[in-house]
């Protein structure tokens, strides 16, 4: 389609940001817009740049014949802090707090714009660590491991406490509830993940960590890769916590069981982000 130059650029954004980590070549954009490359490359540095000064993500150009570009999103640190910081505030809600330390939260991963924010808020911390696939544990884990997948452009498995059938043939593990010390079982379909797949583990919260510790275990069965763990939430545990090493957006800091009251801080992130930050 022959369009103005204006439109083109707007329609070549809109396409861009709806296809993250994804190569698209310069000829799709030359045959779509019956374009010459040249003015394509101009309209592409134009897209990058303004990513780059909104911190939209990085649009980078793949040199070569199988060359194109690749959209990395990212959301800024300040939007971040704006949202995980509010988000403390609406969590900070008497009425939240559940039997055991565990904190209401589903209406919360039921907002689509919130759970899009949470989505880009943890691929921007692993936008370049190469993930193969997220995995999450049913049921409350889903939303967030589908946004975040999204945003990663990689699928998403669910790992399920009870057998199904449809799930095929299953690898299980056992693992210890950290916060009800009881033994408990998990399992994934064997059709999930492909030896050596990099790994990333995300879920909605974590108490005593026995949840993510048997997520852990059934990376190590499938013999793939464990590349980090990010949950939404955190609460502080007083038993020994199973997992050391994760990233969190939001920590339930303090419970009052008599006043009901939840003192809710930022988790983790920013403190971790700002470590691989300095690396980079
Ligand atoms: O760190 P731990 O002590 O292991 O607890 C964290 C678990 C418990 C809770 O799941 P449930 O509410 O039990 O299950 P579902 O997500 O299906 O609601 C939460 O979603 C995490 O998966």
């Amino acid at each position: 389609m022959k369009i103005k130059r204006s439109e083109r650029l707007i329609d070549m954004t809109a396409y861009i940001l709806n296809h993250p980590h994804t190569l698209t070549p310069l000829t799709y954009f030359v045959k779509k817009y019956e374009s010459a490359k040249s003015s394509i490359s101009e309209d592409l540095t134009i897209i990058k740049k303004t990513f780059k000064e909104r911190g939209f993500g990085v649009l980078e150009t793949v040199a070569g014949a199988a060359g194109g570009v690749i959209f990395t999103p990212s959301i800024p640190f300040s939007e971040s802090k704006e949202m995980i910081d509010s988000l403390c505030e609406r969590l900070s809600e008497q009425d939240r707090l559940l039997p055991g330390g565990y904190v209401y939260l589903s209406d919360l991963l039921g907002e689509p714009q919130l759970l899009k924010q949470i989505g880009q808020i943890i691929a921007t911390q692993y936008a370049n660590k190469n993930i193969d696939a997220v995995m999450t544990v049913a049921t409350k884990g889903v939303p967030i491991a589908q946004a975040v997948s999204y945003y990663l452009n990689v699928p998403f498995v669910i790992v399920r406490r009870d057998s199904k059938i449809t799930e095929g043939s299953t690898v299980s593990v056992n693992y210890v509830s950290g916060s009800s010390e009881r033994i408990e079982k998990m399992e994934l379909s064997k059709r999930s993940l492909k030896r050596g797949s990099r790994v990333l583990v995300v879920d909605d919260f974590m108490k005593g960590g026995g949840t993510v510790n048997g997520m852990k275990a059934l990376i190590e069965e499938f013999e793939a890769e464990l590349v980090g763990i990010t949950v939404f939430a955190e609460s502080t545990f007083s038993g020994r916590r199973m997992v050391e090493d994760y990233t969190s957006l939001i920590c339930v800091k303090e419970v009052d069981t008599k006043t009901k009251n939840i003192t809710v801080v930022p988790g983790n992130y920013f403190s971790v982000m700002g470590a691989d930050a300095i690396d980079e």
